[in-house]
């Protein structure tokens, strides 16, 4: 099976507030790598022209546009996290960089928001492709990898039209801004 795979790097703040690390608890950033791993969803022999699976700009254009423009330099919190209520309130242009999470901002996570983001993009845009894998290396020592179907392991507490995960645009919040 062919398979394509595509790495993009970003900076990100986040901090864990429900008790899984107390370190973590602290406002920190890293500088993490997202690996995606596409597949077609109708597998076929190479045509013997173009020879491709599908024009790599074409499979990662959109996905990059996400990681660079919303996900890049984004603070992760939990949506119960009181740091939301003060952005709200103190610097409310900054709120389109809160990336706005069900429980806390783990890696894990994150993993299985963003296949369901990408996943719609690629829907949307009628790709033919799906993306099987996601890893994030948190840090170089730190991967967090999945597969299967994301919306089976992420806390379902809001109808889908109010999840950035479930819908293709650029969202990384359900925030009002
Ligand atoms: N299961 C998870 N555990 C932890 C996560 C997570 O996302 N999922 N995240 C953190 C913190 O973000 C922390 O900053 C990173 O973890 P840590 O192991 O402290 O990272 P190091 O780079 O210091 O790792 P070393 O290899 O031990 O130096 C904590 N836990």
């Amino acid at each position: 099976m062919l398979e394509l795979v595509f790495t993009r790097r970003f900076a990100m703040a986040h901090r864990l507030i429900h008790g899984s690390s107390e370190v973590c608890a602290t406002p920190h950033g890293h500088n993490e790598e997202v690996k995606i791993y596409l597949k077609p969803m109708h597998p076929q022999s190479l045509d013997g022209k173009m020879n491709v699976v599908a024009p790599f700009h074409k499979a990662k254009g959109t996905w990059h546009r996400f990681i660079d423009n919303s996900v890049d330099h984004a603070f992760q919190l939990a949506e119960n996290d009181p740091l939301v209520d003060w952005f709200v309130q103190n610097e409310p242009r900054r709120l389109s960089k809160l990336l706005i999470t069900p429980g806390d901002p783990t890696t894990e996570l994150l993993a299985c928001l963003f296949m369901s983001k990408l996943n719609n993009f690629l829907s949307a845009e009628q790709s033919g492709l799906y993306c099987e894998q996601i890893e994030i290396l948190e840090t170089p020592t730190n991967t967090v990898r999945f597969t299967g179907n994301p919306l089976e392991f992420i806390p379902n507490i809001r109808p889908p039209e109010q999840c950035w995960w479930q819908r293709a645009d650029m969202s990384i919040s359900d925030l009002k801004s």
